[in-house]
């Protein structure tokens, strides 16, 4: 029997918006997992296509089977399965990701809308600073139901608290587990109360100051990086936390993890992308969980709501006067 080599079988496809250092390393991490073909867009041109051949080079070695295409051309981008959004600036030393906000809302604005017009049945997943106002401008531009919209956060903010507190004990990462809510910023929710050392609260075994100090390290954390690198932000983590979601939404490998999502009235909240415990699956956000949350802790995640939305009220109001001056 000969079948027909004309008739082509489609892979899940992946369409990355900034072929920076985020959008790259994650370019890689999802091809080398063989998990989908991947679309990298970028505006300055060159660099997409030359970061697509150098990765498409490397097969050689790494044996997968997987597409990369690099391109300036959002019709390249056509029929993702998930559109991740990357571009946008990176802070620097002494800048805060909110001082990122004016330049980046246009940016993050303007890719989503254009790449969610040839995807429209897309899962979104936004990266770009800053996190939660960038996903809720994200989703409104998109259109799309709130279940297909998320932010990623509180996976690497999770991710560092277990590596941290794994260093702190001498205890390998894989017996550690962590939840970090809230804002991604300096009003994130680490829940110590939620962080155990196979199901041993850490509590029980860290003093509180010793705790605390983790915590604010994990706050931090973002920032550490920043000001040793000088030129721009982390990649390397931040990659591998969007590459767990991407697992979870295309294998359909449900998982329970930290995610900046739409909220309408869970935790007493309305009308806000904010990171908290959700079911992710194929179909994006099938739930979020509500904890039961100490009144401090209610409190610091409504206190991260509140900064959010007023930081979005902001720059919603900057970009209605761009607007106008534009007419
Ligand atoms: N949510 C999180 O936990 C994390 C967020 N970030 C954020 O992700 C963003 C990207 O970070 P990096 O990759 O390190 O920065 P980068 O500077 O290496 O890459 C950004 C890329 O976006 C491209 N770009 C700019 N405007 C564009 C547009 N209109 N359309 C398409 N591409 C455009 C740039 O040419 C550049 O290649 C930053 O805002 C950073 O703060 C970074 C790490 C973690
Ligand atoms: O700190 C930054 O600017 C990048 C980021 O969000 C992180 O690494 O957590």
């Amino acid at each position: 029997m000969t079948i027909d080599a004309a008739i082509t079988c489609s892979s899940p496809r992946v369409a990355i918006i900034g072929a920076g250092n985020v959008g790259s390393t994650l370019a890689q991490r999802i091809i080398e997992k063989n998990l989908a073909d991947v679309v990298l867009l970028d505006v300055v041109a060159g660099r997409p296509q030359g970061i697509a051949l150098d990765l498409l080079e490397a097969r050689g070695i790494e044996h997968h089977d997987r597409q990369i295409v690099g391109t300036l051309d959002y019709a390249d981008t056509a029929h993702a399965n998930i559109v991740v959004i990357t571009a946008g600036l990176p802070r620097r030393p002494g800048i805060s990701r909110d001082d990122l906000a004016q330049t980046n809302a246009q940016i993050v604005m303007e890719a989503t809308q254009r790449a969610i017009a040839y995807s429209p049945n897309a899962i979104l997943i936004v990266v770009t600073n800053p996190l939660d106002v960038m996903t809720y401008l994200a989703w409104q531009v998109s259109g799309l139901p709130a279940h297909r919209v998320m932010g990623m956060a509180g996976v690497l903010d999770s991710a560092r608290f277990q590596t941290f507190i794994a260093l702190e004990l001498g205890l390998s990462i894989t017996d550690i587990h962590a939840m970090v809510l809230g804002s991604h910023g300096d009003l994130m929710v680490p829940l110590p109360r939620y962080t155990t050392v196979r199901g041993i609260p850490i509590s029980d075994l860290l003093e509180p100051a010793v705790i605390e100090r983790l915590v604010e390290r994990t706050r931090n954390g973002g920032a550490e990086i920043v000001n040793l690198m000088q030129t721009g932000g982390a990649y390397y983590a931040p990659a591998a936390s969007v590459c767990q979601m991407i697992e979870a939404i295309l294998l359909n490998r449900p998982r329970l993890l930290p995610i900046a999502a739409y909220l309408e009235g869970e935790y007493g909240l309305q009308d806000v992308f904010l990171g908290v415990p959700c079911r992710l699956g194929c179909h994006g956000v099938a739930q979020i969980l509500e904890l039961d949350l100490q009144a401090g802790e209610l409190a610091a995640l409504q206190g991260a709501a509140q900064a959010v939305r007023e930081q979005l009220d902001r720059v919603q109001a900057m970009l209605a006067a761009l607007a106008s001056t534009r007419r």
